[in-house]
Formats: structure tokens, C-alpha cells, sequence
């Protein structure tokens, strides 16, 4: 996550509540105003209304008997239509007993349709009730005021169209009523499980407008993505107006930018494009409305292809491929179905959008404690072995024996990683733009501060090995004494390196590495705790480690030296470094010419 470059996230339920009331509701051809007032409605069109949202769904009403607040389950849609229903006078007991489902065609994403087939004294109805533009679509008669069927003439078709746009623009969505009239001799009685519903020619109803506010917290959270150079898209089965409303809500769109194609696309658009076509736009598309599961899924492979590290926020069943193939699935935990959970590589537990922010921070400290990590083990084995190998060379001696590497390799391992690997996120983490597919994990930066520490470290131990004695003055004492005192000095010396330069790697960006180091205690105990061991080894256990005790001045020119390492590191962080990663300069020249045609043809 600490690499994501964009992240995709449905609307509803991760950028908004997922709580829907219904607002707005328009039948008959007008507006009913408040929503809930039906007088206007004749009772045969009220009945055929409330038939089909009593049957024509997967939330059920309960009814204490006490007479206390009815409780409604089902899907959030489901329940503020129920309520809704509710609302404008529905039993839902007495009509559901009033006819009985023949049979069933539940709702999904692909079709943003669900069906049934009632049977009642008044002979066999469908009811449909979906997507509302899309219903609307195979309309071809609507209830009038009086309950007659009239023809749906191109004037009324707009009125309908126009009130849809209008409640989709104010963030609503939109979900249509229709149905129609089946005669009985045309239900297939035996295999009626196979039954296609006739889902053409139908009679529209009425259409609810369906609010789910934003979550709060949302557009900071969107804000903080774009300053981390995390491109947020929405890609949701709603309404293309409506998305955009949200869009503009949560800061994902900007009102004075460009909210037209490619930016803004339909699922259906996207999906008839060729492959070629689809990569060329996906980077640019910021809202996808009215997407299928399977245009959710093109999106994200389509940017994977452009090379994006892409991370998918959803909760649905239709969520499902993409968080799959996405580098990175998110889904959340409380309101997020168990096909979304499993297809997810992380579960949100507060279902807030806010969090995947915190999961992005988290990722690139994670990220960034690594590349510390890695300098600093690099430094010291790049300096040991340099160190080792030309005094072996040179005088067939070698001035670090096993034992010492072997604390030197516990300082730099399990100590490092623990002192290093813990550091909290920071702000400035959030500032960077995110490091993608390409870059290398040792970035050139690293090399250099390597560099710098390795040189340093390995020229003056090397001084020291080959004429330690005279500089230490040594001279006096006996040779095998001699030798050993500098050979001790040596490595106590470089043990005292890696400590001062343990504070470098902490921030290989930054002048000031001491930044936030008095609150990272575990950081601040190990360095305790390695200093002690070192003083420890030095003066106690000579006879394990072969080594000779220290007086105090060589001490201090041992810590000395470590010290030096700090300026060194300040003054290092001046040198400039290439944008081109070192290791591209190392790869034979086929290889890189390959590439750059590659991405000439990319781009
Ligand atoms: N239970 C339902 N019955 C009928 N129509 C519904 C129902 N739920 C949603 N719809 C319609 O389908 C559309 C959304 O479909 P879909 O399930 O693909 O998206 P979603 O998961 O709700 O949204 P997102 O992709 O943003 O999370 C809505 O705009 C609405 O009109
Ligand atoms: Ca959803």
C-alpha cells in the first residue's frame, strides 16, 4: 500500500453512510410533496405501488406487537424503500398474504434490476424496480393521477428523464417502479424456475430519489490522497449524475476542472472500447458511473497495464474482481459481504474511508523503514568485508575476527531492524509522491549516503591497520600486545561507526536526523543497550572475543571517530544524485534499449 499510485473506491458505503432515506418521490407525473404524501395517488394506483414494493423485495418488515417502531431489515436501498413504503400507508403482512410470488428474478449490478411475478385476484403482475434510467428505458405506458394506463409520449418520457437528472444532480439515487400485466396462459407452469420475466413494455410507476450522505471526514481524507500523490477515482454501479454530484461532494472531482469524458465515463462507454482505447483514457478517468462488476475489474487491470500500483476500496458483491486483481483490496469489515471480505487483502474494520488513508500512511512507513534498514546493513557489510579483504590481502591478517563479526552482524541485524523498523509514520511521509512499480528500492540516495559512510569508515580503519601503531603510539608496548590493542581499537572503533551511523540511516533523506528521536524509546534503548554491550565486551570479556581492554584515551578517539559520522552524514546529504536509478546504468545496453523502446511504444 505504501506504493499505491491510485486508489479506486466504490461510492456507496465507502464513500458515503451507506444510511438511505428516501427524499424525493415522483409518480403519477408530478412531484409529490412531501414525499410521503400520497393523496394525491388513487387507491388502485396506491395498491398496484405498494404490491410491488411489499413483494418485490429482499428486506422484510417486522411489526412488534406491542405497536412499538416497525424494525426493518434487508439491504440499505431495500430498507429505506420499506420504510419508505411505510411511510405512505403499507401493511406489509396483509399485502404479502393478499397475493402469493410465482417467481423471483432477484436484483444484481450486471442488470441494476430485480423482478417478480405476483399472482392476486386481480390476475398476475410484474414488478420491476431498478436502476432508474434504465427502467425507464423499457417503459413504454405510465399510471396517470386517475389510475389509467397512458401511452409514455416522447414529452412525458423527458419530464421523467428530467426529474431523474435533477434528483441525480443533487446527489440523489434514483430507483424506478414499473410493471406490467401477464396473462396466465403464458406462464410456463413446469418449468416456471427458468422463466425469463418479460421485462419490456412495462408501465413506470414512479421513481424515488434515495439520499446516502457523504461520510463525514471523507474529503480531507480524498485531500490528503491528492497531496500524497495518490490519485482517488470513484467507480460505482450508481448513476453517472449522481457520482458526479458525490464526486464534487467528496473533492474527488473539482468543480472548476473538467467533468466531462474521459474524466467522467459510463460503464458502458468504457466497456466498448477496445483494450488499446481503454488504456490509452484509463489514467484519466476519475469517475466511472454506472459500471458493471466487470467494468470495476477493466478499470483496474487497465491501470495496472499503465504501470499503476492500483488499491480497490469496496464492500459490495460487485466489488469483488476488482478487489481481487487490484495490488491492493480493501474492503470493509462492517458493511462489506463476505464475497467482498474474501477477495480483499485488507479488511477495514471501521468501514471509514478515512482509515485507508491511515493504511497508505502505515504502507509507506513500512516502506520507508525497510530502505532505512537495508542502508544501514548495506553500509556496514559493504565496510566490514572491504575492510577485511584488503588487510587479508595485503598482511594475510585480518583485523575483525569471527566472533566480533558476529556481534557486529547482532548489532546490524536483529538490533538494527528492530531500532530502525519501528520508527512511526511522519508527516513528511504524506508529502512524497508515491514510489510506484518502478523505483528501485535502494534509490540513489541510499547509495550515496552508503557511499559516503563505507568510504569513510573503510579508509580510516584501513589507516589505522596499516599504521595504527605509530599513530596510536603503540610503539612502546610489547608487539603481540601491540598488535592486539590495535586490532581492539580497531573494532571497537568500527562498532562505534555503526552507532553514530545507525542515527544517519533514521532519516536518509533529511539534514536533521535527529528528528522525533527521544520519542522512539525502543530506538533509543538499543542504542543503550549496544553501547553498554560494547564497553562490556571491551573491558570484561577480552578472553572470548581475543581481544585486550581499551585505556580511556583510545576510547575517546574511538567514540571520536563514530562522531564524525554525523557532520559526514550532514555534509553528504549536499552532493546531488542522478533522477536515473544507478542500477539502469549496470544493465547491459540491449536490455535497456528493449525498454526504452518498450515504453516509447507505451507511451
Ligand atoms: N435492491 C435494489 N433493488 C433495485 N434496484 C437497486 C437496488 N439496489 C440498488 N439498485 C439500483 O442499482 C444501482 C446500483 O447498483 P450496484 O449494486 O451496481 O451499485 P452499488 O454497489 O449499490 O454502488 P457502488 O458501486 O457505488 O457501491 C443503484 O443506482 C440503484 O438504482
Ligand atoms: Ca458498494
Amino acid at each position: 500500500m505504501g506504493s499505491a499510485t491510485t486508489i479506486c473506491s466504490d461510492k456507496t458505503g465507502t464513500l458515503t453512510l451507506n444510511k438511505m432515506t428516501v427524499v424525493e418521490a415522483h409518480f403519477i407525473g408530478t412531484r409529490l410533496d412531501p414525499c410521503d404524501d400520497v393523496r394525491a395517488i388513487s387507491s388502485s394506483s396506491a395498491a398496484l405501488l405498494i404490491e410491488g414494493i411489499a413483494q418485490n423485495t429482499t428486506g422484510t418488515v417486522f411489526l412488534p406487537e406491542d405497536g412499538g417502531a416497525a424494525d426493518v431489515t434487508g439491504s440499505p436501498t431495500e430498507k429505506a424503500i420499506l420504510s419508505w413504503g411505510l411511510k405512505i400507508g403499507m401493511d406489509f403482512n396483509d399485502v404479502r398474504s393478499k397475493s402469493s410470488v410465482l417467481h423471483v428474478f432477484p436484483f444484481n449490478s450486471e442488470k441494476k434490476r430485480g423482478g417478480v411475478a405476483v399472482q392476486s385476484d386481480t390476475g398476475v403482475h410484474i414488478h420491476w424496480k431498478g436502476a432508474a434510467e434504465l427502467v425507464l428505458s423499457s417503459c413504454k405506458s405510465w399510471l396517470s393521477l386517475d389510475g389509467s394506463v397512458q401511452p409514455m409520449g416522447a414529452q412525458k418520457r423527458n419530464e421523467y428523464k428530467k426529474s431523474i437528472e435533477d434528483m441525480a444532480k443533487s446527489s440523489l439515487r434514483c430507483v424506478a417502479f414499473a410493471y406490467c400485466q401477464c396473462d396466465i396462459e403464458k406462464i410456463p407452469k413446469e418449468d416456471i424456475a427458468d422463466w425469463k420475466l418479460p421485462e419490456e413494455d412495462l408501465t413506470l410507476l414512479g421513481i424515488v430519489g434515495i439520499k446516502d450522505p457523504c461520510r463525514p471526514g471523507v474529503r480531507s481524507a480524498v485531500q490528503l490522497c491528492k497531496n500524497a500523490g495518490v490519485k482517488v477515482r470513484m467507480v460505482t454501479g450508481d448513476n453517472i449524475e449522481t457520482a458526479k454530484a458525490i464526486a464534487l461532494e467528496c473533492g474527488i472531482l473539482d468543480a472548476n476542472g473538467v467533468i466531462s469524458e474521459p474524466f467522467v465515463i459510463e460503464g458502458k462507454a468504457f466497456r466498448e472500447m477496445s483494450e488499446i482505447a481503454r488504456g490509452e483514457i484509463a489514467d484519466k478517468i476519475t469517475v466511472m458511473g454506472r459500471s458493471s462488476p466487470n467494468d470495476k475489474l477493466l478499470l483496474v487491470q487497465a491501470l495496472k497495464r499503465k504501470g499503476h500500483v492500483v488499491a480497490v476500496t469496496g464492500d459490495g458483491t460487485n466489488d469483488a474482481p476488482a478487489l481481487h486483481e487490484a495490488d491492493i483490496g480493501l474492503a470493509m469489515g462492517m458493511s462489506g459481504t463476505e464475497v467482498a471480505k474474501e477477495s480483499s487483502d485488507i479488511i477495514i474494520l471501521d468501514d471509514d474511508f478515512t482509515s485507508v488513508v491511515k493504511v497508505v500512511r502505515w504502507g509507506r512507513s513500512v516502506y520507508a523503514n525497510i530502505q532505512k534498514f537495508i542502508q544501514f546493513q548495506l553500509t556496514v557489510n559493504v565496510a566490514a568485508l572491504v575492510i577485511n579483504v584488503i588487510a587479508a590481502v595485503s598482511s594475510g591478517d585480518v583485523p575483525l575476527n569471527a566472533v566480533e563479526l558476529l556481534w557486529v552482524n547482532l548489532i546490524m541485524d536483529t538490533l538494527g531492524a528492530l531500532a530502525l523498523a519501528t520508527e512511526p509514520p511522519t508527516d513528511n511521509l504524506m508529502k512524497r509522491q508515491p514510489v510506484g512499480r518502478r523505483e528501485p528500492l535502494v534509490t540513489n540516495i541510499m547509495w550515496r549516503n552508503l557511499f559516503v559512510q563505507a568510504i569513510y569508515q573503510i579508509a580510516i580503519l584501513l589507516i589505522f591497520n596499516f599504521s595504527g601503531k605509530k599513530i596510536l603510539r603503540l610503539q612502546n608496548e610489547s608487539p603481540d600486545n601491540a598488535e592486539k590493542m590495535k586490532n581492539t581499537f580497531i573494532f571497537n572503533t568500527f562498532v562505534f561507526c555503526q552507532i553514530f551511523n545507525e542515527f544517519n540511516a533514521r532519516k536518509p533523506e533529511e539534514r536533521n536526523v535527529f528528528k522525533g528521536v527521544t520519542k522512539n524509546h525502543l530506538f533509543m534503548g538499543i542504542v543503550c543497550v549496544t553501547t553498554v554491550f560494547q564497553i562490556l565486551i571491551v573491558e570484561f570479556l577480552g578472553k572470548f572475543f581475543k581481544i585486550v581492554r581499551l585505556n580511556w584515551s583510545l576510547w575517546l578517539v574511538s567514540v571520536a571517530i563514530g562522531v564524525v559520522s554525523w557532520p559526514l552524514a550532514y555534509l553528504g546529504k549536499f552532493i546531488p544524485v542522478p533522477v536515473r536509478p544507478l542500477q539502469a546504468y549496470f544493465k547491459p545496453c540491449w536490455k535497456s534499449s528493449r525498454r526504452d523502446e518498450e515504453e516509447g511504444r507505451q507511451g
